[in-house]
């Protein structure tokens, strides 16, 4: 599987426990970077008028040592640049007395559109903002309309958070990393600076995961499908899940009707909207196969799960904020585990508990172990409500989620164009399988109705989670323009045949 993502920090382990099992030493592992990188560029850009490698002081600039060497072995024309040469001793010094090539100084750098510039300046060793000759280098590749292909990551980038350090960064049509993809890759800003990321192997045993655990993955269907629920032969109904979806008042019912939708397209038998008494006509109106029942009360609310074996709820979308929301959540928490094997909070449901977080986060620490965690879906606005200092892009959006979802008891799907999943338990996903069509209101309700339906049909929380992130993702890519999210639940059926079978 090379779903793992590894941070720098355990890429250099990695790095370390091969070198110490043999048989490459640090300057082998280079030189097969090298040599992977060379046959990318030979393979992908071969007619290029020139080839212009920019080296930094580190080992990523040693690859480019090695790139520059196999290309001018090539017979390709090719300049290699470099300001500071690498520390006596290191990898990169024996990479650039290997090389026949005079590097120049980076300041006289200049690409043609016809060219290709091979970034290797800064990889995972990245540390401060780019300054200088580097950032001038950067500046005149991005401008000079030649194809970049980027060493490992592009100069400038965190292959941590994604994030750019000090607002410059080289900006690729194609990355070459090594053994495994970093969250850098996946995250934005830096999915978009990558261009396409190519894994290349460089002969790191996988054994090495074994020893560094990585927690945290590219989402993937690989990582959960065996969860996802099947109806059983003589299943019925309410065996199959029965989701409750909280609808607002008569001016606010949509979003519960398409989270409702949802859920019953994930598989729940039964799919009921749970109503004010002043919803109920507007919502009597738009129903069919989804029931519709009142519940103004919190005593209502626990007669209908108690009586009717509601296993999955979901409540925000639409909802309003105030204290009636925050009542029916903790009533709705209370029954989790017992009736209800599966809670959802989106949206209002998540807005409601603005003032005091720490009440929401009392509410979800259930100590069994046999009670599934509930799942939240914050966008950043909700997120920010919930956890202001965990707001903002000052840590890694990974980071974020994690200790959210620590602090929650819960796992947290903290949404936007690069959706991180995280559990708890310290598991995390990074989404890429996702159009910005999902960019459209409603959406998210869809998404929160999803993740109840699995939930209802007894999947695990983060699998849950997981899964209903990229179905959803799968869905919007199979649609593209023109998307509303009232199109969504209509387009899971397909992409789950694809992944259970009929
Ligand atoms: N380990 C292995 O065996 C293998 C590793 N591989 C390759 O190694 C790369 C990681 O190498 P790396 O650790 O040397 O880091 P790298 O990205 O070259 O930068 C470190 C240097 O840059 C400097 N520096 C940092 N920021 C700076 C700035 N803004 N402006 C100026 N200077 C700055 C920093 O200086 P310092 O911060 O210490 O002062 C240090 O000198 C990895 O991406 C992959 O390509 C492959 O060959 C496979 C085998
Ligand atoms: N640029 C984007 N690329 C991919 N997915 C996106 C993008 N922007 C938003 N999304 C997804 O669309 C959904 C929007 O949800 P949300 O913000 O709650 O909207 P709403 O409240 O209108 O339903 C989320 O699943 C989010 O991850
Ligand atoms: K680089």
């Amino acid at each position: 599987m090379m779903d793992e993502l590894l941070t720098p920090a355990e890429m250099s382990e990695a790095d370390r426990l091969a070198i110490a099992g043999g048989p490459s030493n640090g300057y082998g592992l280079m030189c097969r970077a090298g040599a992977a990188i060379a046959a990318a560029i030979l393979a992908r850009y071969p007619a290029s008028r020139h080839f212009h490698v920019l080296c930094g002081p580190g080992n990523n600039g040693g690859d480019g040592l090695v790139v520059a060497r196999l290309l001018a072995d090539a017979g390709c024309p090719v300049t290699a640049y470099q300001d500071d040469s690498p520390r006596p001793g290191t990898d990169a010094a024996m990479a650039l007395a290997a090389l026949e090539l005079r590097t120049r100084p980076l300041e006289v750098f200049y690409a043609g559109g016809d060219d290709l510039v091979v970034d290797a300046m800064f990889g995972a060793g990245l540390t401060r903002p780019l300054q200088g000759n580097f950032a001038r280098a950067v500046e005149r590749a991005n401008a000079s309309g030649a194809a970049v292909l980027a060493v490992d990551l592009p100069s400038g980038l965190s292959g941590d958070s994604g994030q750019v350090l000090g607002g410059i960064a080289i900006r690729a049509d194609m990355t070459v990393t090594f053994f495994r993809r970093k969250p850098g890759h996946l995250l934005l800003p830096g999915r978009s600076l990558c261009g396409e990321t190519v894994v290349a192997d460089i002969g790191i045993a996988d054994e090495a995961l074994t020893t560094i655990g990585p927690k945290l993955w590219q989402n993937n269907p690989r990582l959960w499908q065996m969860h996802l629920p099947r109806p059983t032969e003589n299943g019925h109904k309410y065996s199959r899940g029965h989701v409750a979806s909280f609808s607002g008042g008569p001016s606010a019912t949509g979003a519960a009707r398409l989270a409702a939708m949802a859920a019953a397209r994930a598989g729940a038998g039964a799919v009921t909207v749970v109503s004010p008494g002043s919803a109920m006509s507007v919502n009597a109106a738009h129903l069919t196969a989804i029931m519709l029942r009142r519940a103004d009360r919190v005593d209502e609310l626990a007669d209908f799960v108690n009586s009717r074996k509601v296993a999955g709820a979901v409540i925000g979308p639409g909802f309003g904020v105030g204290e009636h929301c925050r009542n029916f959540v903790s009533a709705l928490n209370r029954l989790r585990g017992e009736e209800v094997l599966g809670l959802v909070l989106d949206a209002d449901a998540l807005t409601s508990f603005e003032e005091e977080p720490e009440a929401l986060f009392a509410l979800l620490a259930k100590g069994t172990s046999s009670v599934q965690p509930a799942v939240l879906t914050p966008h950043e606005g909700e997120f920010g409500r919930l956890f202001p200092d965990l707001a903002g892009a000052m840590r890694s959006k990974v980071e974020r989620a994690r200790e959210a979802a620590s602090r929650c008891t819960s796992v947290v799907i903290l949404k936007g164009p690069d959706t991180v999943v995280a559990s708890p338990d310290d598991r995390a996903v990074i989404n890429a399988h996702a159009s910005p069509y999902l960019a459209t209101a409603g959406s998210g309700d869809v998404l929160a109705g999803l993740v109840a339906g699995f939930l209802a049909q007894g999947m695990p929380s983060f699998e849950a989670a997981c899964a209903a992130v990229w179905i959803h993702g799968d869905c919007s890519l199979r649609f593209g323009p023109g998307l509303t999210a009232d199109d969504l639940p209509g387009l899971i059926p397909t992409t789950l045949r694809q992944l259970v079978g009929t």
